[in-house]
């Protein structure tokens, strides 16, 4: 799109959406830190949280004296456990040893006040050979939210350091099941620990693109006066994933796609598309104008969502195969759902996202299709509608679908496009996991990109009636094939809705 890149710094106070400083401050003199990994026998452990802490390492963003300590109940060898985490760590065999000879695993009891007491003792003695006067701890939770609350009691009551140094909670997604058990975690968990302390992590809110919306929205002039219902026809917001539940079955089962992706990852994508501009770019500004955007959307409407969970075949598991899925089981494995946002600058406009597992293909973006011109000169030609799309994952990438002459001495009409593909742009693209990102700035104790409880409180207002609904109309979901575009009812409801398809065209992007 543009030829020329243009670094802009941030004034002192202000935090770049970007993050960039993180990136360049070298952490190597900050005082001793302790990580503890809760549940690091399990699936985000190994796949997200220690390879983002080895993506730190690698950029030397963790303090020099670090160690990492996993916690689980199962009894892992520490080389069986080492063992399972490598094989996720990418980078250079020798920096991998070194990352691994910091890191240790103990295990113990979520329940058991003993259990907890016993690795406190082992986490002291480690942190005494450091002979420093301060040291901090980041407990990190990546365990089922059906134990948030017990661990939160253990670590609080045996693992948080009485002096000399901080100790901050990450708490993973999902944050509750409805409003109430929502609620009631928030007001346990402030209970135990300080709102400054604890860190709700989304980490959609660590992706490069998902930075960019604000300063795509707010930092070029050309788009604002287009950035309502007068220009816009709708705003489609897709998660796409082209694997099932893979062993996840048990934990999924109990939530379904819409508490497990839509109502936290997609709801942060809308509310950053649809806010007013921020007062500033601080956290709190950010913050209160999602919320104020989030208290203008209606609670979703059962006749305006779809429904599906994908089916296996002969080579491929489905839904209901996976380990720990009752057979008869009714959860989603896909929705597609229409929000209104009850402004000035939106009513009347659909909003239109749409998640699934098991999915043709992996990806996740906003689409924003325009209105036709309003006087339409080409009558004749087979025309589709202007649409700017921000590819979030994978190759992260904004597009405008535009029209164009076919060169030449035909008249007609092509469909092309305005292409910031990242690859191609940026020399040397090195983009940081959403978690290095997220885990660096609870390390330095930024909450910018952190969930804060009000703007929880109003996601799970939208939802709870649509899930209470549900569960107690007993709704079976439309069964679709693993490898499809997800139920047929998706496309007819966008259609519904007024989103054009244009058929025919294919984004000729790098998707990697
Ligand atoms: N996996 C992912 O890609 C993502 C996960 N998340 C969130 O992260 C958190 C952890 O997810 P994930 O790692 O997939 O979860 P897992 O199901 O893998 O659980 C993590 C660990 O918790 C322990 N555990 C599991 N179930 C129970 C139970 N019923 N009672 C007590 N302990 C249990 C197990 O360890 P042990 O038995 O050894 O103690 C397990 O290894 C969840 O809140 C999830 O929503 C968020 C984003 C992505
Ligand atoms: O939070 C979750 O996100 C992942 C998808 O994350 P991504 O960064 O790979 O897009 C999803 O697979 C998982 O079900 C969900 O819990």
């Amino acid at each position: 799109m543009s030829s020329q890149s243009h670094v802009v710094h941030y004034a002192p106070g202000h935090t770049s959406p970007t993050h960039n400083a993180s990136f360049t401050q070298v952490a190597q003199d900050l005082t001793p830190l302790t990580v503890v990994v809760l549940g690091a026998s399990g699936d985000l452990a190994k796949k997200k949280t220690y390879p983002a802490l080895f993506g730190l390492y690698l950029r030397n963003l963790l303090p020099k004296n670090t160690i990492i300590y996993g916690y689980a109940r199962s009894h892992m060898e520490l080389n069986d456990f080492k063992k399972r985490i490598s094989s996720y760590l990418k980078g250079d065999e020798s920096k991998k040893q070194e990352f691994l000879s910091m890191c240790f695993y103990h295990s113990g009891k979520y329940d058991e006040k003993a259990s907890y007491d016993q690795f406190s003792e082992i986490l002291k003695k480690s942190e005494e050979k450091w002979n420093s006067t301060s040291v901090n701890r980041l407990f990190y939770m990546a365990i089922p939210p059906s134990i948030f609350l017990e661990v939160s009691k253990g670590i609080h009551d045996s693992l948080i350091l009485k002096s000399g140094g901080w100790s901050r909670i990450v708490v993973e997604k999902p944050f509750g099941k409805d409003l109430d058990s929502s609620r009631h975690l928030v007001t346990s968990l402030k209970k135990l620990f300080m709102e400054k302390d604890l860190f709700r992590i989304d980490h959609y809110l660590g992706k490069e693109m998902v930075q960019n919306l604000m300063v795509l929205r707010f930092a070029n002039s050309v788009f604002e006066p287009l950035w309502n219902k007068q220009h816009i026809s709708s705003i489609t917001i897709t998660f796409k994933e082209n694997i099932g539940t893979e062993g996840r079955g048990g934990y999924f089962d109990e939530f379904g796609i819409i508490r497990d992706v839509m109502q936290n990852h997609l709801m942060q994508v809308l509310s950053l598309v649809a806010m007013e501009p921020p007062v500033s770019m601080s956290a709190d500004d950010i913050t209160n104008e999602k919320v104020r955007l989030l208290r203008c959307i209606q609670p979703v409407r059962l006749d305006e969502t779809v429904f599906g969970q994908y089916l296996g075949n002969d080579k491929i598991p489905g839904y209901l195969d996976d380990e720990g899925v009752p057979k008869d089981s009714i959860t989603p494995t896909y929705a597609a759902a229409v929000f209104w946002v009850n402004n000035p600058r939106w009513r009347g406009m659909p909003f239109i996202l749409k998640c699934g597992k098991a999915l043709d293909e992996r990806k996740t973006e906003v689409r924003i299709q325009f209105k036709a011109p309003e006087n339409f000169l080409f009558k004749d030609q087979d025309i589709t509608r202007n649409e700017l799309v921000m590819r979030i994952q994978p190759g992260e990438a904004v597009y405008l679908k535009l029209l164009t002459k076919k060169p030449g001495l035909e008249n007609t009409i092509e469909q092309t496009e305005l292409d910031l593909s990242y690859k191609n742009r940026f020399e040397n693209l090195d983009l940081p996991d959403a978690y290095e990102r997220l885990i660096l700035d609870s390390i330095k104790g930024d909450h910018n990109l952190f969930v804060r409880d009000d703007e929880l409180d109003i996601a799970w207002q939208i939802f709870t009636p649509l899930l209470e609904q549900m569960e107690k109309r007993h709704l079976k979901p439309e069964p679709y094939e693993f490898g499809s575009r997800g139920p047929k009812s998706a496309d007819e409801l966008s259609k519904r809705f007024g989103f054009q398809r244009s058929t025919g065209y294919k984004w000729p992007g790098t998707s990697k």
